[in-house]
């Protein structure tokens, strides 16, 4: 369990992170978003103990971050690939860590076998791909076999096969009882990956909630209708909204129908003789709920 408890953190005038209060619960991954310079990983260092809170406190388990003896065992946190000796190599940086916090090097073959890095645990981090990387940072973070798991962006750069893994990987931790918070713009990996969301704009907590009652709260789901007959869409439309049913056009021509079930609207389309060559409910995505919460909390960006 990660606790934040009103914390907040100021560089100069700016306040970036602003009286943060939420629980990170153990056995889910929670997905951490929010707009660019947001405040993300500046509440994930302070986490860490990389960075002192103005005000507030965040707790891993019970105690801040600077009480833990031994941190490794209690927290695995992946936050810069790269944050490793370009000259060592996977093995001797894994071996390092574990020594400074009492873990036994075994763990070491152990953890370079979880991530797929056992045979070139020998070569320098420096010779690397960026996929490699993140697999050693991962490595790093479970090393000390902890409770509570912290990935800033996991899967920037890594290639389709890196984010599946990536996505596995958060879903199999959280099904062990650990807590699993991860940062990510990707809304579309998210959206497979949490199951709770906690959302910030601008410092502020603009959203915590489980993702489904997130996407329920925050976008809405339709029945689109493909008629490849003009007259026959513009009948079946005009058959709903008597119906009282609101109907939109979408930018391919689909007919979209907000509170009818595809059911209802396929039994209509019968009655009418209507020609169908799609009938499906469209879901929210993540992106389009996201984008509407924090519409007004972006930094930088253009306005439509
Ligand atoms: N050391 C620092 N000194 C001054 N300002 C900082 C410092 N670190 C971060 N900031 C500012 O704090 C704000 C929050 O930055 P942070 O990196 O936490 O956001 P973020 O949500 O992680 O963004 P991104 O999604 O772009 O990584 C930004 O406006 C940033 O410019």
């Amino acid at each position: 369990m990660i606790t934040f408890r009103g914390l907040t953190k100021r560089y100069g005038e700016k306040t970036v992170v602003d009286g943060l209060t939420s629980v990170v619960a153990s056995g889910v991954v929670t997905g951490f978003l929010g707009p660019n310079g947001a405040g993300k990983s500046t509440t994930m260092r302070m986490t860490l103990g990389l960075d002192h809170p103005d005000a507030g406190a965040v707790l891993i388990g019970r105690k801040p971050y600077d009480r833990l003896r031994y941190p490794l065992r209690e927290v695995g946190a992946m936050l810069e690939a790269k944050a490793v000796h370009p000259g060592r190599s996977a093995g001797k940086h894994l071996l390092a860590m574990a020594r400074s916090n009492g873990i036994p090097a075994r763990r070491v073959e152990e953890v370079l076998a979880t991530v797929g890095l056992s045979d070139v645990a020998g070569k320098r981090a420096g010779t690397f791909s960026l996929g490699m990387s993140q697999r050693l940072a991962v490595a790093g973070a479970l090393l000390g076999d902890p409770a509570v798991l912290m990935f800033d962006e996991p899967v920037n750069g890594l290639d389709p096969d890196g984010v599946r893994w990536v996505r596995q990987l958060m879903r199999s931790l959280a099904a062990e009882g650990r807590t699993v918070f991860v940062s990510s713009h990707l809304m579309s990996e998210m959206q497979l990956t949490a199951d709770h969301l906690v959302v910030i704009g601008k410092g502020k907590l603009l959203a915590d909630a489980p993702m489904d009652e997130f996407l329920a709260g925050n976008s809405s789901s339709c029945v689109s209708v493909r008629v490849p007959v003009p007259a026959q869409r513009a009948a079946l439309a005009e058959r709903l909204r008597t119906l009282g049913v609101s109907v939109r056009h979408d930018e391919a021509g689909e007919l979209l129908v907000d509170d009818a079930t595809v059911d209802r609207v396929g039994d209509l389309a019968h009655e009418l003789g209507v020609r169908l060559h799609g009938l499906g409910e469209r879901t929210a995505s993540l992106e389009q709920a996201y984008l509407e919460l924090t519409a007004s909390s972006v930094e930088y960006g253009v306005r439509a």
